[in-house]
C-alpha cells in the first residue's frame, strides 16, 4: 500500500484492518457522523453504520461457502458481469466474478461538500484466473460516499478490449431489517416483474410488497426509487439509482434458507436484497472503448408510521 495513500486515508479518520473473510483486509472509517467499512476481497462496501442507528447492511455470522467460489452474504456484493447463473458453463460461478477477487485500494479523499470519498479498482490484468474465465479485457471501478445520512456507490465498468461485451449486472445489497416479515418495499405498483419463485412466470406487482420474507423477483423497466419501510427498526431507507433497469428483490424464506450452508437458518429475518441491476432482457452491451456506470444511493430517515 503506498505511504500517501495511507496518510490520505488516516486524514479521513480511516485505517485497513485484519478481516477474517477470506484473510483479506479491509477499510474502515471512522468518522463522528458514521463508521464505513469496505472489504477490498470481493471488493464491496461492507457495513455502513450512521452515528446511533443500526447497520443499513446486514451481516451474517455465517462463514459463507468453502472453495474459490464460496459465497458471504453482507453488505452490497457487486454481480458482473453476469447476473445469475452463467449459461455457457455451468462451472462458473453465478453472480458474475467480481465478487470473487480482490480489488485494490486506490484512493481516499473528500468531495467538496466534505463527504468522504473513497476509491477501489479491479482490472481484469490484476488476476490470471480473471482473464483466463474472461478473456475480454475490462476495467471496475468503485466511488463510495459516506455522509452522516447516505452512502452513495458509483459502480463504473470499462471495456477496454476491440469487441462488444455482453453485461447483465447488479449491485446486488443486503439491507439489515428488523423483520423481514414485517418490511414493506414501496414504489413498484404496477411494474411487471419475473417471479423465479414461480417458474418465472410473468406478473405484474399491485400495491406495495407487504412481507419481504420469500420473494425472487426481477422486476423489469423499474421506476428509480423505491422505499423500505422497516417498522421494527422504524426507518425509511430511501433508494435512487442510474443506470439501471430492472430492480431486483430477494430473500429465500424459511425453508430455502435452511436449506443453504453458506447462511444462517435466521438470517433470511434480517434482510432483505433489493438489487440496482440489468438482468435478464436488459442485459446489455458496452461497446469496445466504453464504459457504463451504475449508481446506487441510500438515504435513510425515521418512520414515523
Ligand atoms: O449469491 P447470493 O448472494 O447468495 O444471492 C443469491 C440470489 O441472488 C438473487 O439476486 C437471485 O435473484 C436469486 O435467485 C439468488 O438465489
Amino acid at each position: 500500500m503506498n505511504s500517501q495513500l495511507m496518510q490520505e486515508l488516516e486524514a479521513l479518520g480511516g485505517e485497513i484492518r485484519p478481516a477474517s473473510l477470506k484473510k483479506c483486509d479491509e477499510i474502515v472509517i471512522e468518522q463522528p457522523g458514521f463508521t464505513a467499512r469496505i472489504a477490498l476481497w470481493g471488493g464491496h462496501l461492507a457495513s455502513f453504520v450512521p452515528f446511533g442507528q443500526e447497520d443499513l447492511l446486514f451481516q451474517s455470522n455465517n462463514k459463507g461457502g468453502k472453495g474459490r467460489f464460496g459465497r458471504r452474504h453482507f453488505g452490497v456484493p457487486v454481480c458482473w458481469p453476469w447476473f445469475g447463473a452463467y449459461e455457457s458453463d455451468e462451472d462458473f460461478p453465478a453472480h458474475g466474478l467480481a465478487r470473487y477477487f480482490r480489488w485494490k485500494f486506490s484512493e481516499a479523499g473528500r468531495f467538496k461538500n466534505g463527504d468522504v470519498k473513497i476509491v477501489i479498482q479491479l482490472a481484469s490484468e490484476d488476476h490470471p484466473l480473471l482473464e483466463e474465465m474472461w478473456p475480454q479485457a475490462f476495467e471496475l471501478r468503485q466511488v463510495f460516499r459516506f455522509s452522516s445520512k447516505e452512502f452513495r456507490i458509483n459502480f463504473s465498468a470499462a471495456n477496454l478490449s476491440d469487441q462488444s461485451m455482453p453485461v447483465s449486472e447488479a449491485l446486488h445489497t443486503y439491507f439489515r431489517v428488523g423483520n423481514s416479515k414485517k418490511t414493506e418495499v414501496r414504489g413498484l405498483d404496477q411494474v411487471s416483474y419475473v417471479d423465479k419463485f414461480d417458474n418465472g412466470d410473468m406478473k405484474q406487482q399491485k400495491g406495495p410488497i407487504t412481507s419481504c420474507d420469500y420473494m425472487d423477483s426481477v422486476y423489469l423497466s423499474a421506476p428509480d426509487q423505491t422505499e423500505i419501510h422497516d417498522k421494527k427498526l422504524k426507518r425509511k431507507l430511501i433508494i435512487r439509482t442510474e443506470g439501471s433497469q430492472s430492480t431486483v428483490l430477494w430473500n429465500p424464506g424459511e425453508a430455502l434458507a435452511k436449506q443453504r450452508n453458506d447462511m444462517d437458518d435466521e438470517d433470511y429475518r434480517h434482510f432483505v436484497c433489493l438489487e440496482t441491476a440489468n438482468a435478464l432482457s436488459e442485459a446489455y452491451s458496452i461497446a469496445p472503448g466504453e464504459m457504463h456506470q451504475l449508481k446506487l444511493k441510500v438515504h435513510f430517515e425515521e418512520l414515523d408510521e
